[in-house]
C-alpha cells in the first residue's frame, strides 16, 4: 500500500503548485491510474513516489513506512519503473537488460539466467530467441515488452508505469495492456499507471485518480467515475472520449460476433454500449454475452469494439 498524504510541490516560488495537497492511498495488489489532461501533475506525482522528484511537503509511505527513512537505492529496488520509451541499454542484449539489476544485487549467475529466461516468457518473449538480441533488433512493442521484465526482475512488490503504452501502435498496445493485466493479477503487484488515455484506464484499473490542476478531481472505481462524476470537470472529462460517448446510441446487438459466451455477463441486444460497458466495469469482464429475443445467445460484444462504431466499418 502507497499512502501520500498532503503531498505538495512547487517548481518554483512563483509558478502555482504543479501537485497541490494531494492525499491518495494506492491499495496493495491493485492497479491504480492516475488520470487527467496534460499537465495536471500526473508524472510529478508518480516519481514523488519514487522519489525521483522531492516534494515539496507531504508525506510518502510505503507499507506504512514514511519514504525519506529509505534510501533512495533502497526504496527504487523495491519499485519497478517503466516509462514511454523505455530506454533499454543499446550496448548490452535483451537478456543483460533484463538481468542487470539482479546482477547489481549480486545473484548467482545460475539464477540470474533462470529469471531472465521466466521474466521473458512471462512477457510473452520466446527466451531462446530473444535473449541474445540487441535493442535496435526489436519492434516498439517487443522493447517495451523487454522494459516490463526488467522492471520486473528484481520482483519489486510495486511498479511504476507512467505511459507505457504510449508509443505503440493500438494493436500492440492492446496486445501489452493485456499482458501487464495477465502478469498483474498473477503476482499481485501494486500498479500506479499514469496515463491520459480513458479507455486504458478504464480497462487497466480497479481504481481511478482523475486528477484536474494539480489538485484530485475524483478518486473511485471506472464505474464510479463514468456513472458517478462527482463534478462537472469529472463528467466532461470522462464523457468527452469520442468513443465513450457515442456509446449511449450503440446497441450491443449490433457489435456481437462470434465468440465463447461462457461465464460471461448477459445482456439484451437492445441495451446500449455504454450499459455493456458499466456492466464488464463492474463485473471485471472483457465481454459481455449478447442475448437476442426468445433468451439465446447471440454472440459475444467485446470491449475492444465498444470504441468501433459498426456503422463507420472501421470495425
Ligand atoms: N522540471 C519542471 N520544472 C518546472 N515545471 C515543471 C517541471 N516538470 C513539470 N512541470 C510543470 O508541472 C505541471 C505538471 O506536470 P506533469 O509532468 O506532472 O504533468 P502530467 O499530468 O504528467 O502531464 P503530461 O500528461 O503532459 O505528461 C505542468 O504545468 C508542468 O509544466
Amino acid at each position: 500500500m502507497i499512502e501520500l498524504q498532503g503531498l505538495t510541490k512547487s517548481y518554483g516560488d512563483t509558478a502555482a503548485a504543479a501537485v497541490r495537497d494531494l492525499s491518495l492511498t494506492f491499495p496493495a495488489g491493485r492497479v491504480t491510474a492516475l488520470l487527467g489532461p496534460s499537465g495536471c501533475g500526473k508524472t510529478t506525482t508518480l516519481r514523488m513516489i519514487n522519489r525521483l522528484i522531492q516534494p515539496t511537503s507531504g508525506t510518502v509511505r510505503l507499507a506504512g513506512r514514511d519514504t525519506r527513512e529509505l534510501s533512495p537505492e533502497a526504496l527504487r529496488r523495491g519499485m519497478g519503473y517503466v516509462i514511454q520509451r523505455v530506454g533499454l541499454f543499446p550496448h548490452l542484449t535483451v537478456g543483460r537488460n533484463v538481468a542487470a539489476v539482479p546482477e547489481l544485487l549480486g545473484w548467482p549467475a545460475a539464477r540470474v539466467r533462470a529469471r531472465v529466461d521466466e521474466l521473458l516468457g512471462l512477457v510473452g518473449l520466446e527466451p531462446g530467441v530473444y535473449r541474445g538480441k540487441r535493442p535496435a533488433e526489436l519492434s516498439g512493442g517487443q522493447a517495451q515488452r523487454v522494459g516490463v521484465a526488467r522492471a520486473l526482475a528484481a520482483d519489486p512488490p510495486v511498479l511504476l508505469m507512467d505511459e507505457p503504452f504510449g508509443a505503440l501502435d493500438p494493436l500492440a498496445r492492446e496486445a501489452l495492456q493485456g499482458k501487464v493485466l495477465e502478469i498483474q493479477r498473477r503476482l499481485a503487484k501494486t500498479v500506479v499507471l499514469v496515463t491520459h488515455d480513458i479507455p486504458e484506464a478504464l480497462r487497466m484499473a480497479d481504481q481511478i485518480a482523475l486528477m484536474q490542476s494539480g489538485e484530485l478531481a475524483q478518486f473511485g472505481s471506472p464505474d464510479d467515475l463514468v456513472r458517478r462524476p462527482a463534478s462537472a470537470f469529472v463528467a466532461q472529462f470522462m464523457g468527452q472520449d469520442a468513443a465513450l460517448e457515442q456509446l449511449g446510441g450503440v446497441r450491443v446487438g449490433a457489435l456481437a460476433r462470434p465468440g465463447d459466451a461462457h461465464g460471461l455477463p448477459r445482456l439484451p441486444a437492445e441495451a446500449d454500449a455504454r450499459t455493456a460497458l458499466a456492466l464488464m466495469l463492474r463485473q471485471g469482464t472483457d465481454a459481455v454475452a449478447v442475448v437476442g429475443e426468445g433468451g439465446a445467445v447471440v454472440g459475444v460484444a467485446r470491449f475492444r469494439d465498444l470504441g468501433h462504431d459498426p456503422r463507420s466499418g472501421d470495425a
